[in-house]
């Protein structure tokens, strides 16, 4: 069994090279890391995950008010069998929420991002999912300093081309299995994720795993105070292929767990729309596989129709 050794965040805030080496090492290795002692505190995470478990007892018809397939759902709520993983025609069993960034009044970003709608029917759901957004936000910056460090650019390599990255959270819920599901679904098909790094807190059921290079599954979960960290197709293009964006995919439960629903929440970090993902230099140089330039917001518009959730 191949295991991802955890590193502590704490080792960033000693030697900043030392941490960026086993990251960055961890990465190029299996396209994933595991960071314990992250500094996102404990009642921003659970209030999140209340807030979510709120939101998905919703009546149906309340959720749907909040979908919107114009916008290819990158706001709001995706009802229950909306994406499918890119290639497949069957549906994944979930259902889900994504909060996107805040943006101030006048920003020219907002041509491209929407507002979050609000939740009317819950008092604290929109302070309560933006408090965690923010917190990711923050420390998936750090974690890209770290991969700058990694690639032998400057520390702050990556800030200008993040700071208003159209980022989400993403609030998951894949519902009990007691009654036999449509043939061939699973609750996420094997995938890899679009944007630059995804943050994955814990989730209650197990079920995620990605897909080692030796052709290996291998099961995937942060333990308590950890977050993993996956390279996504953005990070993946703009080094040249030298980091790896994983496959990896979410099963159905074990029959002994089929009654019990699963919650997950990815932070998946992105560009700035206007970003290039151009290759890095070093990382061609270092053999890597360079791919034409795309600004980030092509990109995704591309890879959200392939996914299904823009229609095109
Ligand atoms: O449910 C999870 O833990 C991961 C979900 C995932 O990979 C995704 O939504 O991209
Ligand atoms: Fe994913």
């Amino acid at each position: 069994m191949i295991k991802i050794e955890p590193i502590s965040f704490n080792l960033w805030k000693e030697d900043k090279e030392a941490f960026a080496k086993k990251f960055g090492d961890s990465f190029r290795e299996t396209g994933f890391a595991v960071i314990s002692d992250h500094t996102i505190p404990e009642a921003v995470i659970d209030k999140a995950d209340d807030a979510a478990k709120d939101f998905f007892a919703l009546p149906e018809d309340v959720k749907r008010q909040y979908a919107d397939p114009e916008d290819g759902h990158q706001r709001g709520h995706s009802p229950f069998m909306t994406e499918n993983a890119k290639g497949k025609s069957q549906a994944d069993l979930k259902e889900f929420w994504h909060t996107g960034r805040a943006l101030p009044e006048g920003s020219p970003y907002r041509k491209t991002m929407k507002d979050t709608p609000s939740v009317r029917e819950l008092d604290t759901f929109d302070e309560d999912t933006r408090a965690l957004y923010e917190e990711l936000d923050k420390f998936g910056a750090d974690l890209l300093r770290a991969v700058a460090l990694y690639l032998d650019l400057k520390e702050d390599w990556f800030e200008d081309k993040i700071n208003v990255g159209n980022s989400i959270l993403r609030l998951l819920h894949y519902p009990p299995q007691t009654e036999p599901q449509p043939e061939g679904s699973v609750r996420a098909g094997a995938h890899e994720d679009i944007n630059l790094i995804t943050l994955l807190l814990g989730a209650e059921e197990a079920g995620l795993q990605a897909k080692h290079r030796s052709g290996e599954w291998m099961d995937i979960n942060a333990p308590e105070g950890a977050v993993v960290v996956n390279v996504g197709d953005m990070l993946q293009r703009m080094t040249a292929g030298l980091l790896p964006s994983t496959t990896h995919r979410v099963l159905n439960p074990s029959p002994e767990r089929a009654k019990f629903p699963r919650y997950s929440k990815p932070f998946f970090l992105h560009l700035n729309n206007d970003a290039m993902i151009t290759p890095i230099e070093g990382c061609v140089e270092k053999g890597g596989n360079p791919e034409p330039a795309i600004t980030a917001g092509d990109y995704l518009t591309e890879r959200l129709i392939e996914i299904g959730l823009i229609k095109a």
